[in-house]
């Protein structure tokens, strides 16, 4: 059997008076680097808000490492980023890094905070207030932030929104290597060329799962030069 970081069991989601989740299933194995795509508004927000306990749900099951969504004791083995950055302005990046890191009851806050600001690539900004760097450079102070506890699973919101070819490129190879090492990222995009540089692939479209598989599967399955095209197939397959 495969061993799940996330298993989601007949997940219903509504948000305002839109069934948003109408009942997702879904399993995301250990260490792999998995990318959840999709068009704006298909869910993919909500589904990850489920995963980090902090979205009201109305029926369903959500078990992360073996515990409920949002068990306190996930607390440190998870980490998130949202699609706004969430790190303090008036701190600098060294400073946010050490914040978080004593929130967690990290062993040793700076050193933690110095390791995650190079991981990051940031070192060279690591006493500057995160208000006065780019957003580039503020995505990833708030992901140091999120890697200061050593978390098993990242949850990460469409992280490289408005990063250049080069700073997407260094990030993909940062989740890589983080996998590498025993992580499991869940990461959203609607960037469908991200879809390659995935272990697996999970389309979501109005809040269902359209595909499940590796991008290998999925461009054979669907006959289609790319993820995108996959995606469109299977659209036209749902309309059929
Ligand atoms: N606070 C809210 N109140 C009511 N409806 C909401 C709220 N936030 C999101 N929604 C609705 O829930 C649906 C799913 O939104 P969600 O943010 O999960 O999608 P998404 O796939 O992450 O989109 P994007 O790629 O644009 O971030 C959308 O129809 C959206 O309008």
């Amino acid at each position: 059997m495969v061993n799940c970081a996330i298993e989601i069991t007949g997940l219903t989601v509504t948000r305002g008076d839109r069934l948003v989740i109408p009942d997702l299933d879904l399993r995301v194995p250990t260490g792999q680097v998995v990318g959840l795509l999709g068009p704006s508004g298909g869910g993919k927000s909500t589904v990850m808000r489920a995963i980090v306990g902090v979205q009201q749900t109305d029926s369903g099951d959500v078990q992360v490492l073996g515990l409920p969504a949002g068990h306190r004791r996930l607390r440190k083995r998870v980490g998130y980023v949202t699609q706004a950055p969430s790190v303090y302005g008036d701190l600098t990046v060294r400073e946010n890094a050490t914040h978080f890191a004593r929130l967690l009851g990290v062993a040793d806050p700076q050193a933690a905070a110095d390791a995650v600001v190079s991981r990051v690539d940031l070192a060279g900004h690591a006493d500057e207030r995160t208000d006065a760097l780019s957003g580039g450079q503020r995505g990833r102070a708030s992901l140091a932030a999120a890697l200061v506890g050593d978390p098993e699973l990242l949850v990460l919101d469409e992280p490289t929104v408005g990063l250049d070819p080069v700073l997407r490129r260094d990030l993909w190879a940062l989740f890589r290597r983080l996998a590498d090492d025993g992580v499991t990222l869940l990461v959203s995009s609607h960037v469908m060329d991200e879809a390659s540089r995935c272990d697996r692939l999970v389309l979501l479209r109005e809040g269902a799962v359209l595909a499940d598989d590796t991008p290998a599967h999925l461009l054979e399955r669907t006959g289609a030069a790319d993820a995108e095209g996959a995606f469109l197939a299977l659209v036209d397959e749902v309309a059929a």
